[in-house]
C-alpha cells in the first residue's frame, strides 16, 4: 500500500536498478561479441521483472552485470543508487542460479548457514535466520536433511532460502525453475509469488517460458539477440493477487500474446 502511494507521487522512490545506455562487449578470439547494446531500464522497488528472449540475447549477462559478476563496457548501471560493486559489498541482493548448487556434504541448514557464517553472524542469529527462511519456502523440518534426500523442486527452494538468508531487498534469479517438470514449476511459481508478496522483495527473473513470465511479473522485458537489446517492456495489467487459474483468463492470454509478438519481432534481427 505504502509502495503504491510512493509510486503515485513519484517523488520519494528512485529505481532500485537503473541501467542507462548500457553495453557489454566480450572480446573473444573470434572477435567481439556484443552481448548487450544500449540497454536502458529502470526497475522500481517491489517490481517483479522478467527477462525473456531467445538464447544468447544477453539475459544472463544483464543479471550478472547487476550482480557485479560482469562489468559493462559502456553506459551506466546503479543498484540501490550505487555501483554494482558497492551494492555487492553491501549485500544488496541474493542470487539464485539455474542449478540449485547446494553442497552435498552439508545439510540443508548447513548450506543456508554457509553465507551467514562467512559474514560472521552469531550462532543464534544464524539459527534464527535459517529457521525463518526455511519457513518462507515451506521447508520447515528439512533443516537436517542432505540435498540428495530432497526432490529437485525442494532443492531449488532450499537455494532460494539460501539467497534470502541475509535478507537482501533484491533477488536476482536466473532460470531457477528451468530444469524442473511443469507441475513442480507451477507449484514453485505459485510459492514464489506468495513469497514476493510477503517479503516485498524486488525480483529480476530470467526465463524462457512465456507463461511463467506472464504469471509472475509486473513487467516483462522482451529482449532480442545480436546485439542483445531490449525490444519491448510490457507492463502487466494483471492484479498482484494471482491464483494459478488466472492463466485461463482472456487478460492473461492477451499479455502472453503480446510477449509472443514481441519475441517474434525481435527475431527479425536474426535475418
Ligand atoms: N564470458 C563470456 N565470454 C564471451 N562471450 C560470452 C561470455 N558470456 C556470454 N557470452 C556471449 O554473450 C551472449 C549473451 O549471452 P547470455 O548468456 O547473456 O545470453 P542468454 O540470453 O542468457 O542466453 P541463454 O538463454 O541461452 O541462457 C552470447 O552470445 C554468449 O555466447
Amino acid at each position: 500500500m505504502i509502495r503504491d502511494v510512493q509510486r503515485q507521487d513519484n517523488v520519494t522512490t528512485s529505481p532500485v536498478i537503473s541501467a542507462k545506455n548500457m553495453s557489454l562487449t566480450f572480446q573473444t578470439n573470434d572477435g567481439p561479441i556484443h552481448a548487450l547494446q544500449d540497454v536502458s531500464l529502470d526497475i522500481e522497488k517491489g517490481d517483479f521483472v522478467s527477462f525473456i528472449g531467445p538464447s544468447g540475447c544477453g539475459k544472463t549477462t544483464f543479471l550478472r552485470v547487476m550482480a557485479d559478476l560482469e562489468q559493462p563496457t559502456g553506459g551506466e548501471i546503479t543498484v540501490n543508487g550505487v555501483s554494482p560493486e558497492e551494492a555487492r559489498k553491501a549485500r544488496a541482493y541474493g542470487y539464485v542460479f539455474q542449478a540449485a548448487g547446494l553442497y552435498p556434504w552439508r545439510t540443508i541448514g548447513g548450506n543456508i548457514r554457509l553465507p551467514l557464517e562467512i559474514m560472521g553472524f552469531s550462532r543464534s542469529e544464524q539459527a534464527e535466520r535459517v529457521k525463518r527462511v526455511l519457513e518462507l519456502v515451506e521447508l520447515d523440518g528439512f533443516e537436517k536433511k542432505f540435498p540428495w534426500q530432497l526432490s529437485g523442486g525442494m532443492q531449488q527452494r532450499a537455494s532460494i532460502a539460501r539467497a534470502l538468508a541475509f535478507d537482501a531487498d533484491i533477488l536476482l534469479m536466473d532460470e531457477p525453475f528451468g530444469a524442473l517438470d511443469e507441475i513442480v514449476r507451477d507449484h514453485l511459481n505459485e510459492q514464489l509469488l506468495k513469497l514476493w508478496k510477503r517479503t516485498e522483495k524486488t525480483i529480476a527473473f530470467v526465463t524462457h517460458s512465456i507463461p511463467e513470465a506472464v504469471y509472475l511479473s509486473t513487467r516483462i522485458v522482451v529482449m532480442s539477440p545480436r546485439p542483445g537489446r531490449i525490444s519491448e517492456v510490457i507492463e502487466s495489467p494483471l492484479p498482484r493477487e494471482r491464483p494459478l487459474d488466472i492463466r485461463d483468463t482472456q487478460e492473461f492470454l492477451d499479455v502472453a500474446h503480446r510477449v509472443r509478438e514481441g519475441l517474434r519481432a525481435g527475431h527479425a534481427y536474426d535475418e
